[in-house]
């Protein structure tokens, strides 16, 4: 296994400590949220009693695969905790994510619970924001007119492609991937680009991470938002 990935894995594992019978669980998305889903199946095989809201179709999956019960938002509307990856952290918190496409969901689920753990390796956390090209999910029609008044926000937006075709989300819309390079101010660059007609969402997630586990070498670092 790749060092990146012993990190993912070690991240993932220690999650699942805050995990609590009877909570409802917002379960993330990505390959770092895969080890906490591993590890939660596990832990439900051996009594623990909780359900999930899954952010993918593909973390949906692998709660089928693990045995992890899922419960959906017209049974609650309010979780007691979300764990999701990211793919920047800076150090006010504030997070880029949207690498695997799954934003929209993911906003939805974080925002609806009391708290927010990010897992990650180590090469996600950033002095500043923007190095990862900015994911922004935008419906399909018009994009390429989307795509241009974004662009006059200082980018210059690439359609996010799957081997030929335009990738397609799983609420059927496509991904502009905005190289922003250095964002100075992510509130004012997140309310701009929510504004553009034809944006759904975009991949700042600001303001909303209670704890950052930071996967290492041989050992996880904890970094609370106080
Ligand atoms: O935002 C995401 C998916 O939309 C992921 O959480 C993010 O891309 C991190 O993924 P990984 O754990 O595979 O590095």
């Amino acid at each position: 296994m790749e060092q990146i990935d012993v990190q993912k894995k070690m991240a993932g594992k220690k999650a699942v400590d805050y995990i609590k019978d009877g909570m409802t669980i917002g379960l993330g998305s990505g390959s770092t949220v895969y080890w906490m889903m591993k590890r939660l199946g596990e832990l439900v095989k051996e009594g623990l009693d909780i359900k999930g809201i899954p952010s993918s179709l593909r973390t949906e999956g692998w709660a089928k695969q693990f045995g992890v019960p899922l419960t959906d938002f017209s049974n609650t509307q309010q979780l007691d905790l979300a764990i999701d990856g990211a793919d920047e952290v800076d150090p006010q918190f504030n997070l880029i994510k949207g690498g695997g496409g799954s934003l929209v969901r993911e906003k939805i689920v974080n925002t609806a619970s009391k708290k927010l753990i990010i897992i990650i390796d180590e090469s996600k956390l950033v002095d500043q924001l923007g190095a990862f090209s900015l994911p922004v999910e935008v419906v399909q029609f018009g994009y390429e007119a989307t795509a241009l008044q974004i662009s006059k926000l200082g980018c210059e937006p690439v359609l996010r492609m799957n081997g030929k075709e335009p990738f397609v989300s799983n609420n059927g819309n496509f991904i502009l991937d905005c190289p922003f390079r250095v964002i100075n101010h992510p509130e004012q660059l997140n309310d701009d680009i929510k504004s553009v007609v034809g944006v759904v969402e975009t991949g700042l997630f600001l303001g909303m991470t209670d704890l950052v586990i930071v996967g290492k070498d041989a050992c996880v670092e904890v970094l609370e938002n106080s």
